[in-house]
């Protein structure tokens, strides 16, 4: 019992509830050949530290690449054919793990349970070589021990599940390296514009440093707002930008900016069906934007995998704006969700702070305005999306009356509710709604 060799860990001692958590898996792997399918996707052969468990779990899943049963029997007769049946404490140490699966569990969270737990390990392995990095004082200077520190970091959030490394998945470290050797910090240019005219008059626009919050119910344009500063950022300002997405593909994005950009009607885009004045319009903005300085990612699948490219990105490019199109779907669900979202916006302020930029994210709200005779979002509709409320230092609430009127007078319009200004007032500014063109812009009132 006890830790992997391999680890050469001095902190990841198993605990016993870590060890039921494995003997759970294996024994559900035994129960369901379903579950271990849905285990398979989960949980590698090297997220169990109990070594006899990687011998079990190598077993079972050959037994099932076969097509045979998978049972405490069948198991016992494959580890015995290889010589390593005693080595896992025998047949009844098999018939043990499916008494270990507890009554009414779902092979998923199981299967969680030993990931998340193989994936702590690792990350105490790392803090003890960043502890031994940093006491190295007399080999590497703090510069070079920050950079190995942030490597091993890295490492980490890219290959918590301990699959082989490609090529190309080399090659942007390398390039990394290469590119960000030599090269002097990139000086912050302060804060910047969103493109909205009374909005930066209002607030002065985004500030480093800052935790910027765009609110809103489903379908009411936060994408739209955000896709609006990104490109006013990234095309007007030349100001680099990385915008993570999760629900709406890269493609799509793209398809969204060049509406927005070209003009012509996202509609029109999908359809294929451009008239020549369309393909005009369209060629000249790609040529116009085909240098913009914006990124679009839509892997990352946790907050530790935004942190990791932010920073891995921010070495080589010096990131000037971040954008998380949305916070709920960067939570994992392996604890409350209040809470995990109370981390997430936590660890976006201290991104945020901690490379002197600012940071939008969108939220979700909760059904508060569809629950008010007005529909108008306040603060208080983000409640129950963790500490956002408090972290935020900006929260724009986006409103659109002909969202839920279709007769409405407003039509076309939309409200941007400064409902939160940590450094300034609060008002409401409206804008133009050009969802077709999947954008906001500024009114402009005919002068008298
Ligand atoms: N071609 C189009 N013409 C008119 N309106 C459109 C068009 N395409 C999308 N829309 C509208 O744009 C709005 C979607 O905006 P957006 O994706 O920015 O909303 P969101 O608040 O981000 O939504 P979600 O919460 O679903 O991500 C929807 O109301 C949709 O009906």
């Amino acid at each position: 019992m006890g830790s992997e060799p391999g680890d050469g860990s001095i902190f990841a001692d198993l605990l016993p509830k870590e060890i039921a958590a494995e003997k759970a898996v294996l024994g559900a792997m035994m129960l369901s050949k379903d579950a271990i399918a849905e285990i398979a996707d989960i949980v590698k052969e090297d997220n169990f530290r109990e070594p006899r468990h990687r011998l079990v779990y190598r077993a079972a899943l050959s037994l099932f690449g076969h097509d045979e049963r998978v049972d405490p029997v069948q198991v016992a007769a494959a580890l015995h054919g290889l010589g390593e049946l005693d080595e896992c404490g025998g047949a009844p140490y098999l018939v043990s793990l499916i008494d270990a699966v507890p009554v009414g569990a779902s092979p998923i969270s199981l299967a969680r349970a030993v990931a998340d737990s193989s994936l702590r390990a690792r990350l105490l392995d790392v803090g003890h070589k960043i502890i031994k990095i940093a006491a190295a004082d007399d080999v590497t200077d703090a510069r070079t021990a920050v950079e190995l520190a942030q490597a091993a970091m890295h490492e980490l959030a890219e290959h918590g599940d301990g699959d082989p490394f490609t090529y190309p998945e080399l090659l942007q470290p390398l390039l990394d390296d290469i590119e960000s050797t030599g090269k002097p910090e990139p000086a912050t240019r302060g804060h910047m514009s969103t493109g909205i005219d009374d909005l930066d008059r209002l607030t002065g626009g985004l500030w480093p440093g800052t935790l910027n919050v765009i609110g809103g119910r489903p379908s009411i344009g936060k994408t739209t707002l955000a896709l609006t500063i990104a490109r006013h950022v990234a095309a007007r300002l030349n100001r680099t930008t990385l915008y993570f997405t999760r629900e709406t593909s890269k493609n799509e994005i793209a398809r969204r900016i060049a509406a927005a950009e070209a003009r012509v009607p996202l509609h029109i885009l999908r359809s294929g069906q451009l008239s020549d004045d369309d393909w005009t319009k369209l060629a000249h903005s790609l040529s116009d934007t085909s240098e913009i300085p914006l990124y679009i990612d839509d892997r990352a699948r946790t907050i530790g995998e935004i942190r990791a490219k932010t920073r891995r990105m921010h070495a080589r490019l010096g990131l000037e704006l971040i954008i998380v199109d949305y916070l709920q779907l960067f939570a994992n669900g392996y604890h409350e969700r209040y809470r995990e979202l109370s981390d997430i916006t936590r660890d976006l302020k201290d991104l945020a702070r901690e490379l002197a930029i600012p940071i939008l994210a969108i939220s979700q709200l909760n059904r508060g305005p569809e629950q008010r005779t007005d529909h108008r979002p306040q603060l208080a509709d983000l409640r129950d999306s963790g500490t956002v409320e408090d972290d935020a230092d900006l929260v724009i609430l986006v409103y659109r009356e002909d969202h839920y009127d279709r007769e409405s007078p407003r039509a076309g319009e939309a409200d941007l509710i400064v409902a939160k200004h940590r450094h300034g007032p609060t008002d409401v500014v409206t804008v133009a709604a050009q969802l077709h063109l999947s954008r906001f812009v500024d009114i402009v009132f005919p002068s008298a």
